[in-house]
């Protein structure tokens, strides 16, 4: 049986109470909380991490190894380029290769594209092996690395395969952030923010008053915004795991789909930019569109509006794009998952921290939002 690490002075637990419980620790020097998280059944670990990040997945494994688990590495392609069929199944073969049973677990070291990819290897070998994320992304930590969405994009667009697998732990060591380029962790801000308008104004009011404390890993203004993101993040996933609630009209709440803020023009910018964009730019200029047509549609307020751009911009976020036609965009939203038929669907506010569906936007709002778009700073 694994000893439970002692609790590092400085070091929160966020409880993540749902159907398979699980743990968020979010401190600095957490090396030692992976194994703890494993369960006292696992034999042999596999740990996955892009190949640049070597150096950061090599204390995860001298733990491992020291405490007389069998390591199998797996090096990754970088970010987005790991998120594809070929890595998956390379990975399957792998473990086919190791002989890798239900005694076996996943760990992960990266963003939150190895977060996604490695979860989702997890959570297809054998229907589910137990996986412990480490997210070294400020956007890993306070996002992808909770909640269980795992997956992968295809050739039709962004995250179009995946699963929900829970994982067993999430060890968000503050320290790998000190390595992070900035445009890296300014990203993860887009994600920040979106917490704070859709659940948690006092994330916006930390941002506003402090964006340079916000972007430095060394500010305890960093740290509240991972703590209290964290907490939205798992706020809402522990109501509507598998994001139905927003069909069960659950008081109008969207449920899960409330994290998909700004996410249904995102992606599809991330799509027509084959990728390269930065998944949290792209959502905080999904954001500003999304925000825009809520106003057009007479549900949110100037000055809720014209918040986003502000706030984001105050972090250097972009607040505009001027790239693939509205057209295109607009074909490509709607493989979004929140589409029904040929409805689009999108998460709007109706006030702040009060997110709500608008389905079915007039196709004129949808121009004049793409409209104002194009008219932001990037
Ligand atoms: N599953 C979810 O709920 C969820 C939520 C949000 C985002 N996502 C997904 O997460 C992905 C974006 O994640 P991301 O922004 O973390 O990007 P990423 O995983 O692509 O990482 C960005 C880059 O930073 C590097 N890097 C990571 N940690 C580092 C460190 N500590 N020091 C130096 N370099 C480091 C990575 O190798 C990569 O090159 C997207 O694919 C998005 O769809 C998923
Ligand atoms: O966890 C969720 O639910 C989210 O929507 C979080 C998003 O930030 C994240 O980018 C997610 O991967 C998007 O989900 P998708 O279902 O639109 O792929
Ligand atoms: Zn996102």
């Amino acid at each position: 049986m694994p000893e439970v690490a002692a609790p590092v002075p400085g070091t929160t637990t966020i409880a993540v109470r749902g159907s398979s419980p699980y743990d968020v620790v979010v401190g600095e020097g957490l090396g030692d909380r992976v194994l703890p998280m494993l369960g006292a059944d696992v034999r042999r670990v596999a740990v996955l991490f892009p190949d640049g990040l070597r150096a950061l997945a090599e204390p995860v494994v001298a733990a491992l190894e020291g405490a007389g688990l069998r390591v199998l590495e797996l090096p990754l392609p970088e970010g987005e380029d790991a998120k594809t069929a070929t890595v998956a199944v390379a990975a399957w073969d792998a473990l086919g290769e190791a002989g890798f049973t239900r005694s076996d677990a996943v760990v992960t070291v990266g963003g939150g594209a190895t977060t996604d990819m490695g979860g989702f290897i997890a959570a297809t070998w054998l229907r589910g092996v137990p996986v412990v994320h480490v997210p070294t992304t400020l956007l890993g930590m306070v996002d992808a690395a909770v909640g269980g969405k795992t997956g992968m994009n295809t050739a039709a667009g962004k995250n179009l395969v995946g699963s929900f697998h829970e994982p067993a732990g999430v060890v968000c060591d503050l320290a790998t952030l000190r390595t992070l380029p900035r445009d890296e962790l300014v990203s993860g801000l887009g994600e920040v923010v979106k917490c704070g308008f859709i659940a948690d104004p006092e994330i916006l009011r930390l941002v506003e008053s402090d964006p340079e404390g916000a972007a430095d890993p060394a500010s305890p203004v960093l740290a509240e915004l991972v703590r209290r993101s964290v907490q939205v993040k798992v706020d809402v996933v522990v109501g509507d795991l598998r994001e139905t609630a927003g069909f069960a009209g659950a008081g109008g709440h969207p449920g899960r789909e409330a994290l998909n803020y700004g996410h249904t023009m995102a992606h599809a910018i991330e799509r027509a930019e084959g990728y390269t964009m930065r998944h949290g730019e792209a959502v905080a200029i999904g954001m500003v569109f999304v925000a825009e047509l809520a106003r057009r549609a007479g549900r949110l307020d100037d000055a809720t509006v014209d918040r986003h751009a502000a706030t984001l911009a105050a972090v250097g976020l972009p607040t505009g794009y001027d790239g693939a036609d509205p057209a295109t965009l607009q074909a490509a939203m709607k493989v979004d998952k929140k589409s029904r038929g040929d409805q689009l669907r999108f998460v709007v506010l109706d006030a702040l921290a009060t997110p709500r569906i608008l389905a079915g936007p007039a196709e004129a709002d949808l121009l004049a939002a793409d409209a104002a778009m194009r008219g932001g700073a990037r």
